[in-house]
């Protein structure tokens, strides 16, 4: 079919092509045409300066003597005496035009659609404009031609002079009309544009050239217009059409009037998914859901309820004690022949900063190593030296202040830079050595690893963390799980259990003083987390963030399981004492919360005194980026923790160093006092509460085989003995028992059983020996009082 339909096109233009020319003579006769209309052109123009010289010579064409003075010559003085003379004067010029329009046709063998109407309109044109000019015949003959002459004298005849001019007005509105579709609108339109570009470039007639957009937009436009009016064939009418729309659009503050505004697009934006609406309607009628509505009343803690700490008015500066301080590490430095080039001081809280800038050529190692030298000489303790100094190519000496100056935590709360801080989880530690307050959102660190050896600010530390949320949090938007093993440091908070506690059910004490619970907890945790992910997974979110502003937005139904999820923090203290005795039950649910809580808002704070690396194992480390370091005893403990030395070199009370990945920041910590947060826990207590604190999933423990000698009362006399035996060997075997008190294989293999259970070694590994928890016997003497202590 289509093969046929295909044959039968070359058939009829082939009988069409039989009145066509080929594309050869079109070249041709196109060029011709060209060629002659540009000499009627020159002849015409020539002609309007040569014609009286040439006039004798029309009738003696034949001559082939006499030159005529038009630049074609004979030819050009016939021909263009014939046009412009005998015939329509001026308006003959029109002819090489449309001469020469026809040849290009021809020669580039395009459409001729639109070459008859030229032809037309041509014609009028010289019709009009000859009897026009014929108004002057008689001054110039030329202008108007015998033509234009004859026809106007011929209608003056019958109009007169006012008919003859009406009559041409009359033509010429016609031509106005037809061929440049004028219309009244249409000028008042142009008018209007043009008389505001000219208003507009008044306005800003300096900015013209860094407008480009407006001035595209109007050099654009007025083309349009032109273009239409002058080039009618060239520019389809739909382009006109759409050139006018586009006017229109683009002003319609100012071409329109107000009622055509009002229609806007309004209708199409309400255009949403079903879903959407509802939830839109929902919004509308009642709000977006407001979490903290059920406490509406809640009033945040004020700020009374914080003491001032020390002097008022910040840092005092002793000048004497700088300059010392100066001169003992010059000199020193130049014991050593090391020459300073600039020193510089910065006095924080606790430590005041040198910075300097050694002479060219001096090895930073060096300086380094005279850490205790200057410290020798300065005779102060908690000298770090910090070379170079990261981002600053200094190197910086950390001497303490005589007189350390405490940080409240009022002062810290009451900053800006906490007040505005615009977090999820906003926690101010404390200051800066720069003295600046230091903010940080535990919900991206996401966990948090404390250490520090006894004494050295820990607990002070937790209470600035939890503080700093119940200043910035509602009930509603946070909750805590706190594990306190020594029972005193966290009870405090027990009169929050309703309003920021979470805890599992059936449980009386939200905070966990028992480490049995806590496994539990952890499990528990552990199912919450799940139960969260599977939450984000069917409101198709990626974070507890994202899907807690689609539950505000009510695109979440309730029915369907969905409520507003609080951030839930859990806070172990003395995580050694808890990882001593659980082992693997706690370490496993800690290190899988770790890796996946925080993108659902569950976020670890974990604090030890041990910074050991049985405790603080390789997979917590891994997945506790932000770490704190308190004062702690030995430089191995401070590579635990930090994986640097320096936390050995503080100076205790709350002095720490801070790490969120590569740069570790010494800050002092913010000094909170137990009645500062007793009174705070007092004004949160004593507002209304929730019925019940935050309930955790439950969670079924799976009773282990070996839980039944878990008893204490039922173990083998001989535990203690054999448990000391394994811890000083380090090496889980029941033949090490069974050698060393000498025992029977049964009676050893029991003890191995009932240690397992007790958490001093690890479970039954096939042929390698099992792995002993506890590193030493002090530790071991710990767990066991504790375990009596639990028992009781
Ligand atoms: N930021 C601080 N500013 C000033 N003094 C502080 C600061 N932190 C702690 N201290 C002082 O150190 C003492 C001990 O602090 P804290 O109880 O926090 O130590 P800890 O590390 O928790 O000890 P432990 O591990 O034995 O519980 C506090 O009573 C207080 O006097």
């Amino acid at each position: 079919m289509a093969k046929k339909g295909r044959k039968s096109k070359p058939n009829t233009t082939k009988k069409g092509s039989t009145f066509r020319l080929s594309k050869q003579n079109k070249i041709i006769l196109g060029s011709l045409l060209m060629l002659f209309s540009i000499a009627l052109f020159f002849s015409f123009i020539s002609f309007y300066f040569t014609w009286q010289e040439d006039q004798s010579l029309l009738t003696e064409f034949a001559d082939r003597n006499k030159e005529a003075e038009n630049l074609l010559n004979k030819f050009g003085a016939s021909v263009s005496h014939f046009f412009m003379y005998r015939g329509f004067g001026l308006a003959s010029l029109i002819l090489p035009f449309l001469l020469f329009v026809t040849g290009l046709y021809m020669f580039l063998s395009l459409e001729k659609k639109g070459l008859l109407e030229k032809w037309i309109w041509g014609s009028i044109f010289v019709i009009w404009i000859s009897i026009a000019l014929g108004f002057f015949a008689i001054e110039k003959p030329l202008l108007g031609g015998l033509v234009g002459y004859e026809m106007n004298d011929f209608l003056q005849d019958y109009t007169g002079k006012i008919g003859v001019f009406l009559l041409l007005l009359f033509g010429l509105v016609f031509i106005l009309v037809r061929l440049f579709k004028f219309t009244p609108e249409g000028v008042a339109k142009y008018l209007q544009k043009k008389s505001d570009t000219i208003a507009s470039e008044f306005k800003k007639p300096r900015k013209k050239e860094d407008s480009t957009e407006n001035n595209l937009i109007d050099e654009d436009e007025t083309p349009v217009i032109i273009d239409t009016y002058t080039h009618k064939e060239d520019i389809p009418p739909l382009n006109k059409k759409d050139s006018e729309t586009a006017l229109e659009i683009s002003r319609p503050a100012k071409t329109d009037i107000e009622d055509d505004l009002s229609i806007h697009v309004e209708k199409i934006v309400e255009e949403k998914e079903e879903k959407d609406n509802i939830a839109d309607k929902l919004v509308e009628d009642f709000g977006e859901f407001d979490p903290t509505l059920e406490l509406g009343n809640y009033k945040f803690p004020t700020i009374e309820l914080l003491d001032q700490h020390g002097v008022s008015g910040g840092i005092t500066i002793n000048q004497e004690e700088l300059e010392e301080n100066k001169n003992k590490i010059v000199e020193t430095l130049r014991n050593y022949k090391i020459g300073i080039a600039q020193i510089k001081a910065t006095i924080g809280p606790t430590v005041t900063l040198y910075e300097i800038v050694p002479e060219a050529g001096v090895r930073i190692s060096k300086i380094k190593n005279l850490e205790d030298d200057i410290a020798l000489s300065l005779a102060a303790l908690g000298i770090r030296i910090i070379a170079p100094i990261p981002g600053k190519g200094t190197i910086g000496i950390e001497v303490p202040n005589k007189n350390a100056t405490i940080v409240s935590m009022r002062s810290v709360i009451a900053s800006t830079k906490f007040q505005k801080a615009e977090m999820q989880l906003p926690i101010a530690f404390g200051k800066t050595i720069s003295n600046e307050t230091f903010v940080v959102d535990l919900a991206k660190m996401p966990h948090l690893l404390m250490a520090g050896a006894t004494g050295q600010g820990k607990s002070v530390g937790l209470n600035a963390v939890l503080t700093s949320l119940l200043y910035k949090k509602h009930p509603a938007e946070v909750k805590f799980i706190l594990v306190d093993p020594k029972k005193v440091e966290l009870t405090l908070y027990n009169k929050i259990e309703r309003h920021f506690l979470a805890k599992l059910p059936d449980v009386e004490e939200a905070i966990i003083t028992d480490n049995t619970k806590v496994i539990h907890t952890l499990n528990s945790l552990c199912i919450e987390m799940d139960n969260r992910y599977e939450l984000l997974k069917l409101a198709m979110v990626r974070n507890i963030k994202e899907y807690n502003t689609k539950f505000k937005s009510r695109k979440l139904n309730p029915n369907d399981g969905h409520k507003f999820l609080p951030y839930i923090i859990l806070v172990i203290d003395e995580f050694a004492d808890l990882i001593m005795t659980a082992g693997k039950e706690v370490e496993t649910p800690i290190a899988r919360l770790a890796q996946l809580a925080r993108a659902i808002g569950i976020h670890l704070i974990i604090a030890t005194q041990r910074p050991s690396v049985n405790v603080i194992t390789g997979i917590i480390k891994a997945n506790f980026p932000a770490r704190i370091a308190f004062r702690v005893t030995s430089k191995i403990d401070s590579r635990t923790i930090l994986d640097t030395q320096g936390a050995d070199q503080l100076i205790g009370r709350g002095d720490m160093l801070f790490t969120q990945g590569n740069d570790v920041t010494r800050l002092q910590c913010a000094f909170v006092d137990t009645p500062e947060v007793s009174k705070i826990t007092e004004y949160i207590g004593a507002q209304r509460a929730y019925p019940e604190a935050y309930e955790l999933p439950e969670y079924v423990g799976e009773d282990s085989g070996t839980s039944i000698d878990y008893n204490i009362s039922d173990r083998d006399t001989m535990f203690r003995e054999a448990a000391e035996v394994i811890v000083t060997a380090q090496q889980g075997s029941a033949s090490l028992i069974q050698r060393k008190l000498k025992l029977g294989y049964n009676r050893a293999g029991r003890i191995v059983d009932q240690l397992e259970a007790a958490g001093i070694v690890g479970p039954f590994e096939g042929s390698k020996a099992r792995q002993v928890l506890v590193p030493d016997l002090v530790s071991l003497e710990q767990l066991l009082n504790n375990e009596t202590h639990n028992g009781q």
